[in-house]
């Protein structure tokens, strides 16, 4: 039998990171050779041995999180929200200084969901309008979602590439907030709901017709998929991977 991956979960005791736990003591090739929390010292990751480290985290940790692990010759899949351009500067930086080594950000862990976003980018050139609507439990800390965001960010780079202009919005009188918000020209409006997981839509409209790309996690299970090839590929994708996109084969 080969070597099993030594893995540790950041977040352990989240609702991610309890699934994360889960999905890797269940896995054959992977062995989980630490559960952090909130309290517990990153140093005993050294100690463990652990090869690829899981952040599931806070957006307030994350950084720091992933910064340990690079340092010390470690992989990292970080699922953990709040990776704006300056943050993600500096971890290129940081790994530009450790070839070899990985880490994949990736917003969402659900195959449906990259695949939605890919998906509706591509689509978003051939429509007038495009916005975004993410839905998700009201126990999150961030708005709007990672997803969103990178959702937003991808269709609005096919769509300047494509040379298509802002959506039609005659809009003048406005209560705050009910236009959502504007990332990168895409408008992203966020609902918090007991009873939700993880959803998104976005709606493409030109005259006379509706494109909808709905995304539903209706379980945490729906990331482990996610999570699981990211923890088996990372090693061998060595500097900053950005969405799970890269790891399938999208053939868009
Ligand atoms: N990429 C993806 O597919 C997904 C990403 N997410 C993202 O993952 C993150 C976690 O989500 P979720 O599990 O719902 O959140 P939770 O609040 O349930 O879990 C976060 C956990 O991190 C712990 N924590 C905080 N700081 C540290 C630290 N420095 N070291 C170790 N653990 C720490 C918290 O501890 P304590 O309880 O003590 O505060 C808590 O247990 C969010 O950013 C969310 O948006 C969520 C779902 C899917
Ligand atoms: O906090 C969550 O729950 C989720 N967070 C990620 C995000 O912000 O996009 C992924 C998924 O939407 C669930």
């Amino acid at each position: 039998m080969t070597e099993q991956l030594a893995v540790a979960v950041l977040g352990a005791n989240g609702r991610m990171g309890a699934e994360a736990v889960k999905a890797v003591e269940a896995a054959a090739d992977l062995k989980l050779v630490a559960a952090l929390g909130r309290n517990d010292s990153l140093d005993s990751l050294v100690e463990a041995g652990a090869r690829i480290v899981v952040d599931l985290t806070v957006p307030e940790s994350t950084e720091a999180n992933v910064r340990f692990a690079v340092e010390h010759g470690m992989h990292a899949v970080v699922g953990t929200t709040g990776w704006d351009q300056e943050r993600l500067g500096r971890l290129e930086e940081l790994l530009a200084a450790q070839p070899g080594t990985g880490v994949l950000i990736a917003p969402n862990f659900a195959l449906g969901s990259v695949l939605a976003s890919a998906f509706a980018a591509k689509a978003s050139k051939y429509f007038e309008s495009v916005e975004i609507i993410e839905l998700h439990h009201p126990d999150k800390v961030d708005a709007p979602s990672g997803t969103a965001v990178r959702t937003a960010q991808l269709i609005s780079a096919e769509r300047a590439a494509a040379g298509v202009p802002a959506g039609p919005d005659a809009t003048t009188s406005e209560m705050a907030g009910a236009r959502g918000c504007d990332v990168d020209g895409v408008r992203v409006h966020s609902v918090r709901l007991r009873g939700l997981v993880a959803h998104q839509e976005v709606l493409l409209g030109g005259p006379g017709e509706q494109l909808t790309f709905r995304h539903d996690s209706f379980d945490r299970a729906s990331f482990m998929p996610g999570v699981l090839l990211g923890v088996r590929t990372v090693g061998m994708k060595p500097g900053l991977t950005l969405g799970l996109d890269d790891y399938l084969d999208l053939g868009l």
